[in-house]
């Protein structure tokens, strides 16, 4: 019988399976969480340091072309003239503000102020081999702000010092870097980031520095350092991580619903397959094996079924929970006393029909199972060589205690098959070991005769090694002409079973089907 716990035993570890599912679920959803995180960050940061870039080059371009553009006016130095020109230039342009003329280290005229009293220039921050000055910061007369500069010649422009405004980001700090040709560093232009400082790792690279992260990228005439620090970007992460993270932990508790559910649907299937033993609610059907040579019936499976209510539920869900619930010896017993009901008649009126029973492990190295089975056929008048046993690979596992099983139910008469032969990881020698009667062959192997398989092939060795060790061979899943004539002309002594035959059926039938054929 299953051993049932009390309820607060039962509570304690769902409780805690739960819990740990939460936790787990919540724990990858944090994880998971941060790595999306940092992915978008990532993705987010180059994204933005090519835009800059993007926009700087052409700041810088646009410089170039009209610093070319105002040593070359072709009108007199300052003249009415000449400012109109500047004044049309400076107003195709997009980042420009104002545009000068220079001489002698001193600024005349300019598209914004017209013509000036000559003031002296400042000092440049950089000054190139080429004669390009370049004023990082410069305050402009016009306004309170402060705008850079660049001169070349006889000019100078002034850059829009909000040119990257609308690129701001509250995360990230940038700087522009102006590079001119010919010069050994780049002089920061715009943003809060100045040249020369800490993680500004120029010209290119990305990666983290304590608690930044940054980007650095190099275009043709400018460079862009990008940065952000961690913490801020995890304060702005922290309402998606927090929904990941919330989100796992609700499918970790969902999963562990689930499983908890399943188990009990098991428990409960369990509950009531002890219930339908108790109430002997099992019942039997008998499949015919054919001597193939012959074309005779010498044997039957005895084959377990269970209609719970309306439900008809298949051994292969039922007979692993029976196994796992401790109910396979009663399910086992159950099946013999039924087979004993339906068929000691007929078994006693026929001495050489034998009917095969399938056994579980647990049956096969209980040393009181051979004596249950004798007492009963004994009881019934039924012989122990006309009830065959069928044990699957999975059950001899413990080999030592298969051999000593095997023998003991041998010497009282049982015929000992190996069921679904093929499908696990025994070797025939290993079953010349184990000393059973015969080997049931797999109906997966069965079916793939005619197909042009390759696993056909292994048939006729398994064939071959069967009779070598003097192994009764039982072939399952007979379903056509084709597959039984297949066996047939393998010229040995092999029974068949399956749906060409007859499938399963109740006594009464098998009986009937048996007696026509003989
Ligand atoms: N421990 C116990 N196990 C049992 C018992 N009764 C059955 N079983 C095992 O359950 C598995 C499923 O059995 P079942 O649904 O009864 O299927 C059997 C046949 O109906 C089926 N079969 C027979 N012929 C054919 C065929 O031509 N084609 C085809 N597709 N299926 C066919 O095969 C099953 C018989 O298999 P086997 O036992 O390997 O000979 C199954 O593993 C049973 O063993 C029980 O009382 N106790």
């Amino acid at each position: 019988m299953p051993v049932i716990r009390p309820y607060k035993w039962q509570i304690v570890p769902q409780v805690a399976l739960v819990i740990a599912l939460i936790i787990l679920g919540s724990l990858a959803g944090s994880w998971i969480g941060r790595l999306v995180i940092i992915r978008s960050d990532r993705g987010h940061m180059l994204s933005l340091s090519n835009q800059l870039l993007k926009r700087a080059d052409f700041v810088f371009a646009e410089a170039d072309t009209i610093l070319s553009k105002a040593n070359a006016t072709g009108f007199p130095f300052c003249s009415a003239s000449e400012i109109d020109y500047l004044r049309d230039t400076l107003f195709d342009t997009k980042y420009l503000k104002d545009i000068g003329r220079v001489q002698d280290g001193a600024f005349h005229c300019s598209a914004v102020f017209g013509s000036a009293k000559p003031s002296p220039l400042a000092k440049p921050d950089l000054a190139t081999n080429d004669g390009t000055l370049v004023y990082a910061n410069t305050p402009l007369a016009i306004s309170n702000t402060t705008a850079p500069i660049i001169g070349r010649g006889n000019a100078n422009v002034v850059l829009d010092p909000t040119a990257f405004d609308a690129m701001t980001d509250p995360n990230y700090s940038f700087g522009i870097l102006f590079k001119p040709p010919g010069a050994q560093n780049p002089v920061a232009m715009f943003g809060g980031l100045e040249a020369g400082k800490r993680h500004e790792k120029l010209p290119e690279g990305a990666g983290r520095d304590g608690d930044i992260v940054f980007r650095n990228l190099c275009g043709e005439r400018a460079c862009v350092s990008l940065q952000a620090h961690v913490t801020d970007l995890e304060e702005d992460a922290f309402p998606i991580e927090a929904s990941i993270t919330g989100l796992g932990g609700t499918l970790g508790g969902a999963l562990a619903l689930i499983i908890l559910l399943l188990q009990r649907k098991r428990l409960s299937l369990g509950a009531r397959l002890a219930q339908a033993l108790d109430k002997r609610r099992l019942t039997v059907v008998y499949q015919p094996i054919f001597d193939i040579g012959t074309n005779t019936p010498r044997s039957a499976e005895a084959l377990v079924r269970w209609v719970d209510g309306k439900e008809a539920i298949p051994p292969d869900i039922f007979i692993p929970v029976a196994e796992d619930e401790g109910l396979i010896k009663r399910v086992t017993l159950s099946v013999l006393d039924r087979v004993l009901a339906d068929m000691t008649a007929f078994l006693q009126a026929d001495r050489t029909f034998r009917i095969n029973i399938n056994i579980s492990a647990a049956d096969l190295i209980d040393p009181a199972f051979a004596s249950a089975l004798e007492q009963r056929l004994r009881q019934a008048n039924v012989r122990s060589e006309q009830l065959g046993l069928e044990i699957t690979e999975r059950s001899t596992a413990n080999a030592a205690a298969a051999v000593d099983a095997i023998r003991t139910l041998r010497a009282r008469g049982h015929r000992i098959y190996i069921d679904d032969f093929g499908t696990g990881y025994s070797s025939l020698a290993y079953l010349g070991n184990l000393n059973v009667d015969g080997i049931k062959i797999d109906k997966s192997f069965t079916q793939t005769i005619g197909t042009g398989s390759v696993t056909v092939s292994i048939v006729p060795q398994i064939v071959d090694m069967a009779r070598v060790l003097n192994l009764g061979i039982v072939v399952e899943g007979i379903e056509t002409a084709t597959q039984r004539d297949y066996f047939a002309g393998l010229q040995t002594p092999i029974d068949g079973q399956g749906w060409f035959y007859g499938k399963p059926v109740s006594a009464a039938a098998m009986q009937e089907l048996v007696q026509e054929k003989f």
